[in-house]
């Protein structure tokens, strides 16, 4: 069987990122730049006051000697004349120093009669003057490509003029959960029945991704009801099934694909939960194929899916973070499949993150997925460790998920 990394490796290397589009700026939230942006303007444009003010030759302004006030600088009304010894220009926060004046004289330090200003404080040459270009200049290369667009990065990009942003393309994907038992949820449910919890979970994890989850109806056990779904599954970026990846009779995916024009990359990997990954292609369709087990499918969406969707977008981080943590208690030896345990996430009095697993790990049961903060890894083959043990997890609440 395939070990977990080398099975994502061959998941990323058989997608590129997706081509760029242009959308509104104010859309931009989590959406992955396509190129580096540069900024079109310097900000501040000119030299600007931090201070509401008064601008001036510090040389000029002695403390109690009084200084004509000219003329006013409001933020967006520059003043356009000079300021020559013995002159000052009241100012305001973001307004442009006028020719001539090289401190601000604060508010606060001053006092302003029949047109005069007098400083009670010496104002400093350079004081409360923020340089033309202090925070970006024209042409500076803001941000990288591979980004995912936070309100800070929003923000610069405003503040650099750029309306419209280039991204990558939304990837689109459908989800395809299979079984004669499994309706979605609020359908009648058939007799031995159970609803679909896979492709609503697997849709809100593409979601938080920032990919276009689509979800089929429900392809039943039966080759026609697998091949219609292929049919429908032409335009994805990414087709994603659930469940009929095992071994039993009823475990279609490749079987019923295989005339559809399915290509199988692999088959199995060692992993728990996760053992039946199936990855390949129907026609040009990328297809992971995940276990019907909702944690199975689910932990398999973290390690495989988020990936996928990441180089989808382009993005220059594309595997899980892994984060140190120690064992909460006692962990048995691992078999050889590289086992992700949910756990519980706390903090020690010396501020450690302590990974704790629940008791039962049982791949049927959501509620432990749900309730859990983190993954906690162990490798195919680690031997058995003491409470308080290095160990790795992935921090599901940190992720989204
Ligand atoms: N003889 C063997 N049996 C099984 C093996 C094996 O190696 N040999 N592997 C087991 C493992 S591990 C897993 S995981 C499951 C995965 O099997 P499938 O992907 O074929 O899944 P199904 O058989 O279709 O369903 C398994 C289980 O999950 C429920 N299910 C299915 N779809 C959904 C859905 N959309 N939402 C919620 N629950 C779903 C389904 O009712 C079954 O209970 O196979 C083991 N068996
Ligand atoms: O891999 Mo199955 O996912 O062990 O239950």
């Amino acid at each position: 069987m395939l070990a977990v990394e080398e099975a994502r490796a061959r998941i990323l290397a058989a997608l590129s990122p997706l081509p760029a589009e242009t959308i509104a700026l104010a859309q931009a939230q989590g959406r992955v730049l396509a190129g580096p942006v540069a900024a079109r303007l310097t900000q501040p444009p000119a030299d600007v006051s931090a201070m509401d003010g008064y601008a001036l030759r510090a040389a000029d302004a002695a403390v109690g000697v009084p200084l004509t006030v000219i003329g006013a600088a409001p933020a967006g009304h520059p003043y356009p004349g000079r300021v020559e010894a013995g002159q000052a220009i009241r100012i305001f926060t973001g307004g442009f120093v006028p020719e001539g004046a090289d401190a601000i004289l604060l508010q606060e330090d001053a006092t302003e009669a029949d047109g005069q200003v007098t400083a009670t404080e010496q104002p400093r040459a350079g004081r409360w003057i923020r340089k033309a270009g202090l925070d970006f200049s024209a042409g500076e290369r803001l941000l990288q490509a591979g980004r995912p667009l936070t309100a800070r990065d929003i923000g610069l990009l405003a503040a650099a003029n750029h309306p419209w942003v280039s991204v990558t393309r939304a990837p689109r994907i459908g989800i395809l959960a299979t079984g004669d038992e499994i309706a979605l949820p609020g359908e009648p449910l058939p007799p031995g029945g159970i609803v679909s919890s896979n492709a609503h979970a697997l849709a809100a994890l593409c979601l938080a991704a920032g990919a276009v989850p689509s979800v089929l109806p429900i392809a039943g056990d039966t080759e026609a009801a697998f091949q219609g779904m292929a049919q429908a599954a032409r335009g994805f970026d990414l087709l994603v099934t659930t469940g009929g990846a095992s071994v039993g009779a009823h475990d279609l995916v490749q079987s019923a694909l295989a005339p559809e024009g399915f290509e199988r990359g692999f088959w199995r990997i060692a992993m728990r939960p996760g053992k039946p990954l199936i990855w390949g292609r129907l026609g040009a369709v990328p297809l992971l194929g995940l276990p019907g087990n909702p944690v199975s499918a689910l932990v398999c969406g973290v390690l495989f899916l988020l990936p996928a969707l990441r180089r989808l977008q382009g993005r220059a981080e594309t595997a899980p973070a892994f984060q140190p943590a120690i064992a909460g208690m006692d962990l048995p030896e691992n078999d050889g499949r590289e086992d992700y345990l949910r756990c519980a996430l706390t903090r020690d009095a010396t501020g450690r993150l302590v990974a704790t697993p629940a008791a039962r790990q049982d791949s049927s049961m959501l509620k432990t997925l749900a309730h859990a903060e983190g993954l906690l890894k162990r490798a195919p083959g680690a031997a058995a460790l003491p409470a308080g043990s290095a160990v790795e997890v992935l921090d599901l609440i940190a992720m989204g998920v």
